[in-house]
């Protein structure tokens, strides 16, 4: 179980001074908690210390004076043990490492309230964010772990721009207490209780985000992503279910809220990647342009192995993985995806009682399967 009462000028270690990290830094410091941003080059922590400006992301804006850099090196054993709550802000392709760092300063009868907003799989083992913890710390610390996710693009936040996000956790007391540590009157958050739901909602969103921006970039308009964006919904859902997390987290916040933001903004690194695939350029290029991390590209990997063995029909999310893994043209992906015979859209059965099945049972029109 994690220490008690994180919620009032709480000490927070924030793990990754990248666009998100620095940004729920900044939101934080704002809300008088004494924050600490870890950042991996040493003229980042002096230049932050000295001027309150990231010299790498965000650049334009005056941070709180209520952050203090801290690195270049990993944080020391003695800044981690003073603080409530520990927020990774580390792509997930880094994160084992760093948990694995981590976890001889972690005390498992008395440990920060874990936060974390990374949105992927891992390359290689698949593993989703949960089992990398378990893996790294153990099974207590992953119960106690808790995600935050949904449509929130770091320089929107910085600005105070109304915003809302899911916070989940298998520990409810954990879900509250990230949830009283970020809600604001412009940072609004809803607890639940399906993390894994909730993790591949914030992983899957990205691979259809480089979908959509491929079919923008291709000069399809609107209805084509209109038509990405609802089919991308109903596979998610699919792949969701079928992993056990709960379909209604898919229409929530990081789900639909997540996925129809990356879909629709060239402000999203995944809809970016995917807009200049469109283009024409070459995905090695656009990575190494790109100055920061889109999650999807690698994600669409463990969401390959995903969908194949549990047997899940999710043809866009396959056509991604062909287009950005096994060169396949993007048109051609996009005809292949059109040639599809028709299917069956997602379905649940009329609610019993309710006027509609009443009115297809009076005109005789409801059909047994
Ligand atoms: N930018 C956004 O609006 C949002 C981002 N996210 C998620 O947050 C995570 C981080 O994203 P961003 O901060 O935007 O990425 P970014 O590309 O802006 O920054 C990445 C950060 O990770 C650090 N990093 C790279 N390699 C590392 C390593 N081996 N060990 C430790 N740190 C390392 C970099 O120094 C940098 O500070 C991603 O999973 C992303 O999907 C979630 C919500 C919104
Ligand atoms: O997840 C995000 C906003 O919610 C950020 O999306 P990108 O990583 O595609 O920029």
């Amino acid at each position: 179980m994690s220490k008690q009462q994180p919620e009032q000028g709480s000490k927070v270690l924030v793990l990754g001074a990248g666009n998100f990290g620095s940004c729920l830094a900044d939101h934080l410091g704002d809300s008088d908690h004494q924050v600490f941003l870890w950042a991996r080059e040493a003229h980042v922590v002096k230049h932050f210390n000295e001027h309150h400006y990231n010299l790498e992301y965000l650049k334009d804006h005056k941070f709180s004076d209520n952050i203090t850099a801290v690195g270049p090196g990993f944080p020391a054993k003695g800044l981690i043990n003073k603080m409530d709550v520990l927020l990774f802000a580390i792509p997930t392709q880094f994160l084992r490492e760093n948990l694995s760092r981590l976890r001889p300063h972690l005390d498992p009868s008395n440990f920060p309230l874990l936060i974390f907003v990374n949105k992927g799989i891992e390359v290689g083992t698949h593993a989703l964010t949960l089992e990398i913890i378990a893996d790294t710390c153990g099974p207590e610390f992953a119960k106690a772990a808790t995600f935050i996710s949904g449509p929130s693009f770091a320089k929107e936040i910085v600005q105070r721009q109304p915003t809302s996000v899911s916070v989940a956790s298998f520990t409810e007391a954990e879900a509250d207490k990230a949830a009283n540590l970020f809600h604001q009157p412009h940072f609004r958050c809803y607890t639940g209780s399906d993390p894994i739901g909730i993790e591949l909602s914030g992983a899957l969103k990205n691979v259809y985000a480089i979908a959509a921006g491929a079919s923008d970039g291709l000069g399809y308009e609107n209805n084509t992503r209109a038509m990405m964006i609802t089919r991308g919904l109903a596979e998610m859902t699919c792949i969701g279910t079928a992993y056990g997390a709960s379909p209604l987290t898919f229409l929530g916040l990081a789900g639909v809220g997540d996925l129809f933001l990356t879909c629709s903004s060239s402000n999203s690194r995944n809809y970016t990647v995917g807009y200049r695939l469109g283009k024409g350029e070459c995905l090695d290029t656009i990575i190494n342009t790109l100055g920061s991390v889109a999650e999807g590209v690698s994600t669409t990997k463990g969401v390959k192995n995903v969908i194949d063995s549990l047997g899940v029909h999710a043809p866009i999310a396959n056509s991604m993985y062909e287009v950005l893994y096994e060169r396949k043209d993007i048109r051609t992906a996009v005809r292949e995806l059109m040639e599809l015979p028709p299917s069956r859209e997602l379905e649940l059965p009329p609610t019993a009682g309710g006027p509609a099945r009443q009115l297809v049972e009076k005109l005789g029109l409801y059909t047994k399967e």
